[in-house]
């Protein structure tokens, strides 16, 4: 069955029948993320994602503000090289910044991705996410003999061995390192949970969380930073409009500070529009636990449902300007008018995006450091950007230009 329809998708995704992923497609995911959030269903999904949730808090989540903000500081000064040169892709620089602070925050380790230290890895990582879609949508590779012999084999094989040999490291460092932080990484508050009566957090569970946890958060945060510069590098009032914000609201004295989050309504409508224009997962597949009847048809029993979120989120019946870049239709009086399921980037109800929190920090102290600094511009349209998709939604050539300009003063 396939979903386009806001209303059938309410009732979808907020019904307790339908929260098993569709497990012929998932378990492609299976060699990396184990039995983690993403992959797994029924009392293990339960139980895992009760214990998880509050450390996953808008609250909880603060702790992370500062070592976030250290890391974009880094970039920062890598971009000002930048500056007045001619256009470059910004996507690989956004990259190895979120594995940093991903790596800070959640996993207790400091590297150094942004001086190209893992650059392999992080080549890998994006690598896998061709090689597991790949296997999802051609059928002659969901065959294990066929797939063993096809060219992503081997690809497939190094980046386990790479992947899950890193996490193991990152594991074993921690057990070792007794050093109080000014705050306690998603390791740290995962070991706090291992528990004999609710057998979490075993070294398998931990593995399996940190590696979903942490495909679920680098390639989404650094996609849509991305997308949003060269967006409003393409639409200059729009960018003008953000950074009067941001002066008005932050100044050009000083960081954004975790207060000034909430306070920064336009730019959180910029990312939203650009979570519509680019919902990183462009389509969800569930299936029926059970024979029910909805919206007048009989759905059998394991039957899988697509729902579109790219269809929902640029269909006409909801949106104003479906195919443009057009902030405005999340005023809050567009917003209060609108089916609340036609705008669905972080999916929706009991299986909704465990990181929302955690992504819309990180995007708005990246963005807002950037723009403090520097004048985005690119070429071309919206419509110039041709679109893929592998686990995530990206440009057809992977590729966002854009060039750099001093801000010597944000807009007054
Ligand atoms: C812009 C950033 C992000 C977007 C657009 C996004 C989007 C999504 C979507 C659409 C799903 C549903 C997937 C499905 O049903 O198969 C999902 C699930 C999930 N996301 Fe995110 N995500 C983002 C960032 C993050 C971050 C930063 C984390 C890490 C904390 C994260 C962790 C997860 C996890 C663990 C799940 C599975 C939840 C479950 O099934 O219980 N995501 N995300």
């Amino acid at each position: 069955m396939f979903i386009t329809d806001a209303d059938q998708v309410q009732k979808i995704m907020s019904s307790y029948n339908f929260i098993t992923k569709d497990p012929d497609l998932y378990k492609f995911l299976e060699p990396f993320d184990g039995k983690g959030l993403i992959t797994s269903s029924g009392s293990k999904w339960r139980n895992d994602r009760r214990l998880i949730s509050p450390t996953f808090s808008k609250k909880n989540i603060l702790q992370y503000f500062n070592p976030v903000l250290q890391e974009t500081k880094i970039l920062i000064n890598i971009l000002s090289e930048h500056v007045d040169k001619p256009t470059f892709n910004i996507e690989p620089f956004v990259h190895r910044c979120a594995a940093d602070f991903v790596n800070k925050t959640f996993l207790g380790v400091n590297t150094k991705a942004q001086f190209g230290e893992m650059d392999y890895f992080l080549k890998l990582l994006h690598r896998m996410y061709t090689v597991v879609h790949a296997r999802i949508v051609k059928i002659w590779l969901q065959n294990d003999f066929l797939f063993q012999l096809s060219p992503y084999w081997k690809e497939h094989e190094e980046g386990k061995k790479v992947i899950l040999g890193f996490m193991e490291k990152v594991i074993e460092t921690n057990n070792q390192d007794h050093q109080t932080k000014p705050f306690q990484p998603i390791i740290q508050q995962l070991m706090n949970m291992k528990n004999e009566e609710t057998g979490f957090c075993t070294h398998q569970d931990l593995k399996d969380h940190l590696v979903t946890l942490y495909t679920a958060s680098e390639d989404t945060v650094t996609l849509i930073v991305s997308f949003t510069l060269v967006l409003l590098g393409m639409h200059p009032h729009i960018q003008e409009t953000v950074s009067k914000e941001i002066y008005d609201i932050i100044g050009d004295k000083h960081d954004i500070h975790e207060s000034n989050i909430d306070k920064l309504e336009y730019l959180d409508m910029v990312i939203k529009d650009v979570l519509r224009l680019f919902p990183i997962a462009s389509f969800l597949v569930r299936k029926s636990e059970k024979e029910v009847t909805m919206f007048d048809y009989l759905i059998p029993e394991r039957c899988s449902i697509i729902i579109s979120i790219y269809n929902i989120h640029r269909d006409k019946r909801y949106w104003e300007k479906p195919l443009e870049f057009y902030p405005e239709h999340f005023l809050p009086e567009a917003v209060r008018k609108r089916h609340p399921y036609a705008f669905i980037p972080f999916s929706a109800g009991p299986r909704g995006c465990i990181g929302k929190p955690y992504a819309y920090m990180a995007l708005k102290i990246v963005l807002v450091t950037i723009l403090k600094n520097f004048i985005i511009e690119s070429d071309g349209t919206l419509e110039d950007l041709k679109l893929k998709t592998d686990i995530s939604i990206r440009p057809k050539n992977e590729c966002f230009p854009i060039r750099l300009k001093h801000r010597n003063s944000i807009a007054k």
